[in-house]
């Protein structure tokens, strides 16, 4: 159920180990694409060559829930959307489940892939299967696999990376190991789904408290007069791995992770024992600001009155490689420069002009600037400073 960015490449390897695979998305016309060999996510390597020999045989799209009605395993791969004030919106992880009770069967195994905040499979999920199928847990199967895939890299990391997988009850995280063994050579049984919600979580959590230490130690490297990257070359080692600094973290899954934990310890009224999470969080995004700071800084340089200075963010995708703007802070930075009044435009080697012209900014070629802002280098450069040597 989802046949997206996760769903798809997941639904290619289990055909690839020749069990049929009927996937179900509501999306038509990247239905009719499978089912006619063609590869809607052509960045994804080894994916086009899976949809050509598998896509409308051994891997049949269907936009109808009651086609996938003689399946006996249910993957479910949908996104959990998240609204402003950071909570989860469920709405269409329900839909998917509630569709899918209506063709469940005895003996059938339901999987969330989903990242969700740990308890979801154990509370929401089976809830909505049980009021949509009429079965209780124990006529059917209930478990959860986070998906761990990277974008671009999917299919090698479901091949080689570990996979861990949990049950709601004992039976069901057995019957759904069973089950993934067969396409998952790397896979660990843990001792429930809540645990593997966790892990998930936990993951995100981990990468960005470190992105925003990394991020600190730039700030104070910077003030010291200290070159970041020769320490941190030396810095790491086995034991230590200090990240990249940026200008925060961007994507559909970090920047949103922690809040599930955050905002649980809210509810709890613990907020204190996620401190380090939510500062973390907020240092992350406020990294746009730390940025906007140095590049009025470079502005300054340049003999121009400040609204005629030409600045071109170079990169505005949330991370290099990646044709994806979703919470890119790159683009955050680029608006909030804007948002002053500046001249701001933005160059991208991944996006087409008319692509960054729907994001609302200019396009900028980088030749054309007084200062250009590479985001993903973090490097500055300034063009005709009036303090340069003559
Ligand atoms: N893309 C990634 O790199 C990763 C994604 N994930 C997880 O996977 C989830 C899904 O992510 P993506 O695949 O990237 O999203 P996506 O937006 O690329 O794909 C989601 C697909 O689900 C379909 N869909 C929506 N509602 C549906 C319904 N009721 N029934 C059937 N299909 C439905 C959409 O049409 C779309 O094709 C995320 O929320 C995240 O938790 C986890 C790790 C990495
Ligand atoms: C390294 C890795 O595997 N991370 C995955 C992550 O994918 P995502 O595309 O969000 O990439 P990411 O490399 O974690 O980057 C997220 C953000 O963090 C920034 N970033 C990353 C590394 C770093 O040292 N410093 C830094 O600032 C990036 O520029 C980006 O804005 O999120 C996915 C997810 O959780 O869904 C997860 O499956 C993946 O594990």
């Amino acid at each position: 159920m989802g046949l997206g960015n996760a769903g798809l490449p997941l639904a290619a390897v289990i055909a690839d180990h020749g069990i049929q695979v009927v996937g179900v998305d509501i999306d038509r016309r990247r239905c009719d694409l499978i089912n006619s060999g063609k590869n809607p996510i052509p960045q994804e390597v080894g994916l086009d060559e899976l949809i050509s020999r598998y896509g409308g045989k051994g891997l049949v799209a269907t936009t109808e829930y009651r086609d996938a009605v003689s399946c006996n395993v249910f993957i479910v791969i949908v996104p959990l959307f998240i609204d402003k004030n950071h909570n989860p919106d469920f709405r269409t992880l329900e839909s998917a489940f509630r569709s899918l009770g209506s063709v469940l069967k005895r003996g059938d195994l339901v999987v969330l892939e989903t990242t969700v905040p740990p308890g979801t499979t154990e509370g929401l999920a089976l809830r909505w299967i049980e009021e949509s199928s009429e079965l209780k847990l124990g006529q059917f199967y209930l478990a959860h696999s986070p998906e761990r895939i990277m974008t671009g890299c999917s299919i090698s990391r479901l091949r080689e990376f570990p996979k861990v997988i949990g049950g709601v009850d004992e039976r069901s995280g057995i019957v759904a190991y069973d089950v993934y063994r067969r396409f998952i050579p790397n896979l660990r049984l843990v001792s429930s789904a809540r645990v593997a919600e966790m892990i998930k979580v936990m993951e995100g959590c981990y990468r960005d408290v470190n992105i925003a230490l990394a991020n600190e130690l730039f700030k104070i490297s910077n003030e010291l007069g200290i070159d970041f990257h020769e320490a941190r070359e030396h810095a790491n080692h086995e034991y230590c791995h200090i990240h990249m600094p940026s200008t925060g973290v961007g994507g559909h899954c970090i920047p949103v992770y922690p809040w599930f934990l955050i905002n649980e310890m809210v509810r709890r009224e613990r907020a204190e024992d996620a401190v380090m999470l939510r500062t973390a969080r907020e240092l992350n995004d406020g990294m746009i600001r730390y940025w906007m700071d140095r590049i009025m800084d470079g502005c300054m340089r340049i003999d121009k009155p400040l609204v005629d200075i030409r600045i071109c963010i170079h990169g505005i995708t949330y991370r290099p490689g990646v044709r994806e703007l979703h919470h890119s802070r790159n683009l955050a930075l680029a608006k909030l420069l804007k948002s002053r009044g500046l001249k701001v435009g933005a160059y991208d080697e991944t996006l087409s002009k008319e692509e960054v012209l729907k994001t609302g900014l200019e396009w900028m070629d980088p030749e054309d600037a007084d200062v250009v802002f590479n985001s993903f280098e973090l490097s500055l450069t300034i063009r005709h400073p009036r303090d340069a040597p003559a």
